[in-house]
Protein backbone atom coordinates (compact mmCIF):
# COMPACT_ATOMS: atom_id res chain seq x y z
CA UNK A 1 0.00 0.00 0.00
CA UNK A 2 1.08 3.71 -0.69
CA UNK A 3 2.50 5.41 2.59
CA UNK A 4 1.97 8.94 2.93
CA UNK A 5 4.60 10.30 0.76
CA UNK A 6 3.21 8.27 -2.23
CA UNK A 7 0.33 9.29 -2.00
CA UNK A 8 1.32 12.68 -2.54
CA UNK A 9 3.99 11.81 -5.23
CA UNK A 10 3.48 13.59 -8.75
CA UNK A 11 2.62 10.92 -11.52
CA UNK A 12 2.03 12.33 -15.54
CA UNK A 13 -0.58 9.54 -16.23
CA UNK A 14 -2.91 10.21 -12.82
CA UNK A 15 -2.93 14.00 -14.52
CA UNK A 16 -3.50 12.55 -17.92
CA UNK A 17 -6.21 10.51 -16.90
CA UNK A 18 -7.91 13.20 -15.13
CA UNK A 19 -8.11 15.18 -17.92
CA UNK A 20 -9.21 12.39 -20.27
CA UNK A 21 -12.28 12.36 -17.70
CA UNK A 22 -12.66 16.44 -18.35
CA UNK A 23 -15.00 15.99 -21.67
CA UNK A 24 -18.07 14.54 -21.46
CA UNK A 25 -19.62 13.18 -24.52
CA UNK A 26 -20.93 16.39 -25.95
CA UNK A 27 -17.75 18.02 -25.16
CA UNK A 28 -18.91 19.64 -21.91
CA UNK A 29 -16.07 20.01 -18.98
CA UNK A 30 -16.60 18.20 -15.72
CA UNK A 31 -15.43 20.79 -13.22
CA UNK A 32 -14.62 18.01 -10.67
CA UNK A 33 -12.63 16.40 -13.06
CA UNK A 34 -10.67 19.45 -14.03
CA UNK A 35 -10.00 20.35 -10.28
CA UNK A 36 -8.49 16.86 -9.93
CA UNK A 37 -6.29 17.96 -12.57
CA UNK A 38 -5.11 20.87 -11.15
CA UNK A 39 -4.36 19.03 -7.97
CA UNK A 40 -2.16 16.97 -9.26
CA UNK A 41 -0.36 19.24 -11.68
CA UNK A 42 0.21 21.14 -8.09
CA UNK A 43 1.44 18.34 -6.12
CA UNK A 44 4.15 18.37 -9.48
CA UNK A 45 5.11 22.05 -8.23
CA UNK A 46 5.63 21.26 -4.83
CA UNK A 47 8.04 18.40 -5.45
CA UNK A 48 9.76 20.77 -6.75
CA UNK A 49 10.46 23.01 -3.60
CA UNK A 50 9.30 26.22 -1.47
CA UNK A 51 10.25 28.57 -4.24
CA UNK A 52 7.41 27.68 -5.92
CA UNK A 53 5.03 27.97 -2.95
CA UNK A 54 3.19 31.04 -4.02
CA UNK A 55 2.34 29.40 -7.27
CA UNK A 56 1.09 26.82 -5.94
CA UNK A 57 -0.78 28.47 -2.99
CA UNK A 58 -2.87 30.86 -5.49
CA UNK A 59 -3.69 27.52 -7.73
CA UNK A 60 -4.83 26.01 -4.36
CA UNK A 61 -6.55 28.93 -3.52
CA UNK A 62 -8.75 29.32 -6.43
CA UNK A 63 -9.21 24.90 -6.89
CA UNK A 64 -10.61 25.17 -3.18
CA UNK A 65 -13.04 27.73 -3.99
CA UNK A 66 -14.22 26.15 -7.04
CA UNK A 67 -14.41 22.94 -4.88
CA UNK A 68 -16.58 24.78 -2.42
CA UNK A 69 -19.18 25.46 -5.04
CA UNK A 70 -18.83 21.97 -6.44
CA UNK A 71 -19.69 20.99 -2.53
CA UNK A 72 -22.08 23.36 -1.74
CA UNK A 73 -25.93 23.64 -1.82
CA UNK A 74 -26.28 24.83 -5.90
CA UNK A 75 -23.83 21.91 -6.70
CA UNK A 76 -25.91 20.60 -9.45
CA UNK A 77 -25.27 23.37 -11.07
CA UNK A 78 -21.29 23.18 -11.38
CA UNK A 79 -21.08 19.94 -12.89
CA UNK A 80 -19.75 21.38 -15.75
CA UNK A 81 -18.06 24.69 -16.49
CA UNK A 82 -21.13 24.98 -19.53
CA UNK A 83 -23.81 25.11 -16.65
CA UNK A 84 -21.86 27.11 -13.94
CA UNK A 85 -21.34 29.68 -16.49
CA UNK A 86 -25.16 29.87 -17.57
CA UNK A 87 -26.08 29.30 -13.73
CA UNK A 88 -23.64 31.99 -12.50
CA UNK A 89 -25.06 34.41 -15.87
CA UNK A 90 -28.82 33.66 -15.13
CA UNK A 91 -28.41 34.76 -11.32
CA UNK A 92 -26.24 37.56 -11.81
CA UNK A 93 -23.70 35.97 -9.53
CA UNK A 94 -20.41 37.39 -11.56
CA UNK A 95 -18.62 40.56 -11.34
CA UNK A 96 -18.73 40.97 -15.48
CA UNK A 97 -16.53 44.59 -15.53
CA UNK A 98 -15.11 45.57 -12.12
CA UNK A 99 -14.75 43.61 -9.04
CA UNK A 100 -17.90 44.26 -7.11
CA UNK A 101 -20.36 42.40 -4.59
CA UNK A 102 -18.59 38.60 -6.38
CA UNK A 103 -15.20 38.91 -6.67
CA UNK A 104 -14.85 35.74 -6.37
CA UNK A 105 -17.70 33.67 -8.81
CA UNK A 106 -16.72 30.37 -10.13
CA UNK A 107 -16.28 31.97 -13.54
CA UNK A 108 -13.88 34.66 -12.57
CA UNK A 109 -11.48 31.71 -10.22
CA UNK A 110 -11.78 29.09 -13.10
CA UNK A 111 -10.68 31.83 -15.86
CA UNK A 112 -7.23 32.61 -14.28
CA UNK A 113 -6.82 28.71 -14.13
CA UNK A 114 -7.65 28.52 -18.03
CA UNK A 115 -5.26 30.70 -18.58
CA UNK A 116 -2.90 28.57 -17.09
CA UNK A 117 -3.83 25.77 -19.08
CA UNK A 118 -2.49 27.74 -22.23
CA UNK A 119 0.67 28.17 -20.69
CA UNK A 120 1.06 24.66 -19.72
CA UNK A 121 -0.14 23.55 -22.77
CA UNK A 122 2.63 25.93 -24.27
CA UNK A 123 5.41 24.49 -22.09
CA UNK A 124 4.75 20.97 -22.19
CA UNK A 125 4.53 21.20 -25.86
CA UNK A 126 8.22 23.06 -25.78
CA UNK A 127 9.50 20.20 -23.26
CA UNK A 128 7.83 17.25 -25.72
CA UNK A 129 9.79 18.95 -28.50
CA UNK A 130 13.07 19.80 -26.95
CA UNK A 131 15.96 18.07 -27.31
CA UNK A 132 18.01 16.57 -24.06
CA UNK A 133 20.28 19.90 -23.32
CA UNK A 134 17.27 22.55 -23.60
CA UNK A 135 16.78 24.42 -20.48
CA UNK A 136 13.23 23.87 -18.88
CA UNK A 137 13.67 27.49 -17.08
CA UNK A 138 13.49 29.15 -20.91
CA UNK A 139 10.94 27.32 -21.96
CA UNK A 140 9.34 27.84 -18.81
CA UNK A 141 9.26 31.47 -19.42
CA UNK A 142 8.53 31.37 -23.23
CA UNK A 143 5.56 29.52 -22.74
CA UNK A 144 4.92 32.41 -20.06
CA UNK A 145 5.53 35.40 -21.60
CA UNK A 146 3.59 33.60 -24.59
CA UNK A 147 0.37 33.11 -22.53
CA UNK A 148 0.21 34.15 -18.66
CA UNK A 149 2.66 36.78 -18.35
CA UNK A 150 0.10 38.95 -20.23
CA UNK A 151 -2.17 38.76 -17.36
CA UNK A 152 0.29 39.29 -14.54
CA UNK A 153 1.53 42.25 -13.13
CA UNK A 154 5.03 43.20 -13.23
CA UNK A 155 5.66 42.28 -9.58
CA UNK A 156 3.97 38.87 -10.71
CA UNK A 157 6.03 38.06 -13.48
CA UNK A 158 9.29 39.20 -11.81
CA UNK A 159 8.37 36.43 -9.03
CA UNK A 160 7.84 34.15 -11.82
CA UNK A 161 11.20 34.64 -13.81
CA UNK A 162 12.88 34.77 -10.66
CA UNK A 163 11.72 31.04 -9.90
CA UNK A 164 12.13 29.30 -13.45
CA UNK A 165 15.40 30.14 -12.68
CA UNK A 166 15.28 28.00 -10.38
CA UNK A 167 13.66 24.66 -12.44
CA UNK A 168 15.43 21.44 -12.43
CA UNK A 169 17.03 20.73 -15.91
CA UNK A 170 15.42 18.34 -18.54
CA UNK A 171 16.29 14.97 -17.57
CA UNK A 172 15.82 15.73 -13.44
CA UNK A 173 12.29 17.31 -14.67
CA UNK A 174 11.21 14.41 -16.57
CA UNK A 175 12.33 12.10 -13.87
CA UNK A 176 9.99 13.84 -11.30
CA UNK A 177 7.42 13.22 -13.77
CA UNK A 178 7.75 9.29 -12.61
CA UNK A 179 6.53 7.65 -16.07
CA UNK A 180 9.91 6.00 -16.92
CA UNK A 181 12.81 6.98 -19.45
CA UNK A 182 12.21 10.11 -21.18
CA UNK A 183 11.02 8.47 -24.38
CA UNK A 184 8.35 7.23 -22.23
CA UNK A 185 7.48 10.23 -21.08
CA UNK A 186 8.13 12.30 -24.22
CA UNK A 187 5.27 9.74 -25.81
CA UNK A 188 2.91 10.65 -22.53
CA UNK A 189 3.16 14.21 -23.70
CA UNK A 190 2.37 13.60 -27.32
CA UNK A 191 -0.90 12.26 -25.70
CA UNK A 192 -1.34 14.65 -22.82
CA UNK A 193 -0.84 18.08 -24.66
CA UNK A 194 -3.69 17.43 -27.52
CA UNK A 195 -6.10 16.39 -24.59
CA UNK A 196 -5.20 19.60 -22.37
CA UNK A 197 -5.56 21.65 -25.37
CA UNK A 198 -8.84 20.42 -26.58
CA UNK A 199 -10.50 21.09 -22.97
CA UNK A 200 -8.46 24.47 -23.70
CA UNK A 201 -9.85 25.38 -27.01
CA UNK A 202 -13.54 24.29 -25.75
CA UNK A 203 -13.41 26.34 -22.56
CA UNK A 204 -11.90 29.62 -24.49
CA UNK A 205 -14.48 29.04 -27.05
CA UNK A 206 -17.32 29.18 -24.20
CA UNK A 207 -15.54 31.89 -22.21
CA UNK A 208 -15.21 34.36 -25.58
CA UNK A 209 -19.22 33.33 -26.91
CA UNK A 210 -20.35 34.76 -23.81
CA UNK A 211 -17.92 37.88 -23.66
CA UNK A 212 -15.80 36.75 -20.24
CA UNK A 213 -12.59 36.59 -21.18
CA UNK A 214 -11.74 39.60 -19.31
CA UNK A 215 -13.51 39.15 -16.22
CA UNK A 216 -11.81 41.24 -13.63
C1 LIG B 1 6.99 23.92 -13.76
C2 LIG B 1 7.10 25.30 -13.32
C3 LIG B 1 5.86 25.90 -12.85
C4 LIG B 1 5.76 27.32 -13.13
C5 LIG B 1 4.37 27.84 -13.05
C6 LIG B 1 4.10 28.80 -14.17
C7 LIG B 1 3.00 29.70 -13.95
C8 LIG B 1 3.45 30.98 -13.29
C9 LIG B 1 2.31 31.58 -12.62
C10 LIG B 1 2.69 32.64 -11.64
C11 LIG B 1 1.53 32.89 -10.74
C12 LIG B 1 1.92 33.64 -9.53
C13 LIG B 1 0.92 33.60 -8.42
C14 LIG B 1 -0.10 34.66 -8.41
C15 LIG B 1 -1.09 34.67 -9.24
C16 LIG B 1 -2.25 35.58 -9.24
O1 LIG B 1 -1.90 36.94 -9.14
C17 LIG B 1 -2.98 35.30 -10.54
C18 LIG B 1 -4.20 36.15 -10.67
O2 LIG B 1 -5.13 35.80 -9.70
P1 LIG B 1 -6.14 36.93 -9.12
O3 LIG B 1 -6.82 37.55 -10.30
O4 LIG B 1 -7.09 36.17 -8.22
O5 LIG B 1 -5.31 37.92 -8.38
N1 LIG B 1 -3.29 33.88 -10.57
C19 LIG B 1 -3.13 33.15 -11.68
O6 LIG B 1 -2.80 33.63 -12.75
C20 LIG B 1 -3.38 31.65 -11.58
C21 LIG B 1 -2.06 30.98 -11.59
C22 LIG B 1 -2.15 29.51 -11.42
C23 LIG B 1 -0.83 28.92 -11.70
C24 LIG B 1 -0.83 27.45 -11.58
C25 LIG B 1 0.45 26.88 -12.02
C26 LIG B 1 0.54 25.43 -11.76
C27 LIG B 1 1.73 24.87 -12.41
C28 LIG B 1 1.73 23.43 -12.46
C29 LIG B 1 3.04 22.98 -13.00
C30 LIG B 1 2.92 21.71 -13.67
C31 LIG B 1 4.12 21.42 -14.48
C32 LIG B 1 3.87 20.44 -15.54
C33 LIG B 1 4.32 19.10 -15.26
C34 LIG B 1 3.66 18.06 -16.03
Amino acid sequence: MAGPQEEQKFCLQEVLDTFKLCLSEKKDVYLEHYVAGWRGLVKFLNSLGSVFGFISKDAVNKINILVTYLHGENGSQYVTVQSMVKYELENQLVDLTKRGSHPESGCRTLLRLHRALRWLELFLERLRTSSEDSKTSVMCSEAYNESLSQHHPWVVRKAAGMAFCVLPGRPAFLEVMNVGPPEQVVAMLGEAVPLISEVYQITEELYAQQNLLDLP
